[in-house]
């Protein structure tokens, strides 16, 4: 394969222990060696899980997304860009990975404005739900991590924005990497999660989905597409409709897949298609 531009979603379900982070870490220097540019979001879910149950503060999901309090926010915060992405920032530069770690506040690569998730009731109506200090991504501002990835660095970013007053918001990981891939006009966007990708019949894994259309998705959010699904299967969307060439789904609990995907292309993982 060419030299190409690469955005992998690190998921936090894939990242449970040390072992799978140094594979991901060798990795990384392999890739970087033959020449991609590559530009890493991490995310965090089972870390925060954990941070939160610590503080006592209660969180519940809704279609993927955290609903998230000031206090949570305080403690989200410190656990993806104190803990999380020190430690994988330590960890990649052990195995030789020139990894930068930064988040959306550096630079202000990215601001947000506070996400409202719109869900339809049974009766028909939509309701809006509040989410609290959830980010919804309205600019990204590239140049900073264009100009380490175009020498080589390897920023490693938490899920974390501001919005215009400078106030912090939590932002899903799937969310934010969709996102930056389609600003750095990624040729490849490759979410890392702990599944082999998209199952028709969850938990059913011979029910793997190997390549699905955006015509094909929207039929299937809600009852295929569910819970952390939902906004990595979103965010391959968004990446493809902004330009980006390539979205795929692989087992990051699996780090070979990584490297098997650029060789085999289609034959693993879930390919999510522009066109059918
Ligand atoms: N149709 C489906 N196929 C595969 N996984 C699914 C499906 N629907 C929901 N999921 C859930 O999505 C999870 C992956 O999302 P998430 O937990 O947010 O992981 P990550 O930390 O990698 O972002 C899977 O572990 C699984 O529980
Ligand atoms: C708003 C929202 O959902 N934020 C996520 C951010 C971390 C994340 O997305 O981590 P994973 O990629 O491991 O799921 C959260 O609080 O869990």
């Amino acid at each position: 394969m060419l030299s190409s531009k690469l955005l992998i979603k690190y998921g936090g379900n894939a990242m449970i222990n040390q072992q799978l982070q140094i594979q991901i870490a060798q990795t990384l220097k392999q890739l970087s060696d033959t020449g991609h540019e590559i530009v890493l979001v991490h995310g965090g879910g089972p870390f925060i899980n954990r941070a939160l149950e610590k503080a006592q503060i209660n969180s519940e999901f809704i279609q993927g997304q955290r609903q998230t309090s000031p206090e949570a926010f305080k403690e989200i915060q410190k656990t993806l860009i104190g803990e999380v992405n020190a430690n994988l920032v330590t960890t990649f530069s052990q195995y030789g990975v020139k990894a930068i770690g930064l988040s959306g506040l550096d630079n202000q690569t990215v601001t947000v404005k506070q996400k409202k998730l719109q869900l339809s009731l049974s009766d028909g109506t939509n309701k809006e739900v509040d989410l609290g200090r959830v980010g919804e991504i309205t600019t990204i501002n590239p140049e900073l991590i264009s100009t380490l990835s175009q020498n080589k660095f390897i920023p490693v970013m938490a899920s974390i924005g501001a919005d215009q007053n400078g106030l912090g918001y939590n932002i899903n990981a799937d969310d934010f990497a969709g996102e930056i891939a389609a600003a750095i006009k990624a040729d490849y966007y490759i979410s890392l999660t702990d599944v082999e990708g998209l199952y028709r019949h969850y938990p059913d894994p011979h029910s793997i989905v190997r390549t699905i259309s955006l015509q094909e998705l929207p039929q299937l959010y809600g009852s295929v597409i569910q819970g952390g699904m939902i906004p990595k299967i979103q965010s391959c969307e968004n990446a493809l409709k902004k330009g980006v060439k390539n979205a795929v789904i692989l087992n990051g609990t699996k780090p070979e897949q990584l490297l098997h995907y650029f060789e085999t292309e289609e034959k693993i993982g879930t390919t999510i298609k522009k066109q059918s």
